[in-house]
């Protein structure tokens, strides 16, 4: 059981409320959300949003309320006020989560004395400082009828990731973290998918978790291509994983680890012709799943590196165009044969995140980024600049948008995962090195040319 404390500056005082989890609260909240919703002009010709139900769900910490808008709103427009509506659903409320134990710490005869917050004793303050604030949160989606959950319930602000969830994933889902429901996971194979976020919020650590899933879950179906343009130190610890066929991190490795992938898609195309399928999901045979996985795409551009001759930069300004239009031929016809693009940034603006290629990303995934517009580029709608936490992402899918705390995935996690999968290999670049010996036959290192 947990009781919730409500301090209001309106009343002045503390109003004690000892509820059981999931019970009424002492607001009407779609009355709030109605008001809010006037007030911010999501009104047409004079009408509002109309309640068709309200429905608590049993165990879990939201009530839902099913709208009928007006004719001429969309779910954009909704989303674009989120912040309003979940200002306002906690406007001048602050709540805290208690348990018993912390109750029995409480001295109630120096509690009645006092007559403000200010006043409240100081082992009270500091517990009340230790606690995790209750704010409520809203999540809305669309079906015909816009719904808006309304959690009650703290989300997490930091989950070590527990290898037990793995045993919960269905075929390429990767559990990306939990939402105030539970764990959250998303699918991966049936699109591409866009992650975005300021320096140092979690991209790379869910880039981590999303390599180390499918290692760990399907190791015999999944080929990767590494591009890590961070210096190309995030992924060098897969670089001996047998699963992975390309690794790249600079403009010029990339330039040909992308016409790699141009080659793998003719390659499936001609294969599934011959078997007379559409689609990776029509293919009895064996087939692997293959993952292209770009760190901070925006360094790929010509223009953020220091070249200094013109031969430098026009080489360069070649190679970044061809690199582009590779990747938007690889978003519009790559899915359909199991070839995924995860583009990964931190600067997400029109020129770096190509309409095309936005317009094929089936999954975005948003931390904290610097600005409004930004969070635009990537989910339509802004919300991702008012994030403050490392690790929390807006996730936004067909299926809606759902805020997430994503996991973090510790190092010894993941070397106990790619440990059983290194082997020793020469990659492309020794290849052309070789004179032509089979080093097969030297008895030395196995050289892997990894076939499709
Ligand atoms: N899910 C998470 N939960 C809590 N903290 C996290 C999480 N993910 C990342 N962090 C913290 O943020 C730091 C940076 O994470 P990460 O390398 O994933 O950031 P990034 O977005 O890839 O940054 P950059 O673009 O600068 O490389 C981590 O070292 C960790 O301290």
């Amino acid at each position: 059981m947990i009781l919730e404390v409500v301090s209001s500056s309106i009343i002045g005082g503390i109003y004690l409320a000892a509820k059981l989890k999931g019970g009424e609260s002492p607001t009407n909240d779609h009355q709030k959300i109605k008001m809010i919703a006037d007030a911010v002009g999501l009104k047409k010709n004079g009408q509002s949003i109309r309640i068709h139900r309200k429905y608590h769900p049993k165990n879990k910490h939201y009530t839902e309320y099913i709208y009928q808008i007006p004719l001429g709103l969309s779910l954009e427009d909704f989303q674009e006020k989120h912040q309003k509506f979940e200002d306002g659903l906690n406007n001048k409320q602050t709540r805290y989560l208690l348990s018993f134990k912390d109750l029995k710490k409480i001295d109630w005869k120096e509690l009645r004395k006092i007559n403000s917050l200010k006043e409240l004793p100081e082992q009270f303050k500091r517990m009340f400082g230790e606690k995790q604030l209750i704010r409520k949160s809203v999540e809305m989606s669309f079906d015909g009828m816009l719904k808006i959950k309304v959690y009650d319930r703290a989300m997490p602000t930091y989950l070590p990731f527990r290898e037990s969830v793995w045993e919960q994933c269905k075929k390429w889902h990767v559990p990306i973290g939990e939402t105030k429901d539970g764990v959250h996971f998303i699918r991966l194979d049936d699109g591409h998918a866009v992650i975005a976020g300021t320096t140092r919020y979690g991209k790379t650590t869910f880039l981590h978790l999303l390599i180390t899933t499918f290692l760990k879950l399907h190791p015999d179906e999944v080929e990767f291509s590494l591009i890590d343009l961070k210096s190309g130190l995030s992924f060098q610890r897969y670089k001996d994983c047998k699963q992975v066929i390309n690794m790249a991190e600079d403009l010029s490795s990339a330039h040909s680890c992308l016409n790699d992938i141009l080659q793998e898609m003719k390659h499936r195309k001609a294969w599934f012709k011959k078997l007379g399928v559409e689609k990776i999901q029509d293919v009895k045979q064996p087939i692997t799943r293959h993952y292209i996985i770009i760190d901070e795409a925006s360094n790929l551009d010509y223009r953020r590196m220091e070249l200094k001759s013109k031969k430098d930069i026009e080489a360069a300004k070649f190679m970044y165009e061809q690199c582009k239009s590779w990747m938007k031929m690889i978003a519009c016809e790559a899915a359909s044969l199991g070839i995924y693009l995860i583009f990964s940034t931190q600067y997400p603006t029109a020129e770096i995140l190509d309409s095309q290629v936005k317009a094929n990303t089936i999954t975005k995934i948003c931390y904290r980024l610097d600005t409004g517009t930004q969070s635009y580029v990537v989910l339509d709608h802004t919300g991702a600049e008012e994030i403050t936490i490392k690790g929390r992402a807006i996730v936004r899918t067909p299926d809606g948008t759902v805020q997430v705390q994503s996991y973090f995935l510790d190092d010894q996690q993941i070397e106990k995962v790619i440990t059983p999968h290194i082997i020793i290999k020469a990659r492309k670049d020794d290849e052309d090195e070789t004179t032509g010996e089979d080093p097969g036959e030297t008895g030395e290192d196995t050289l892997i040319i990894e076939p499709v």
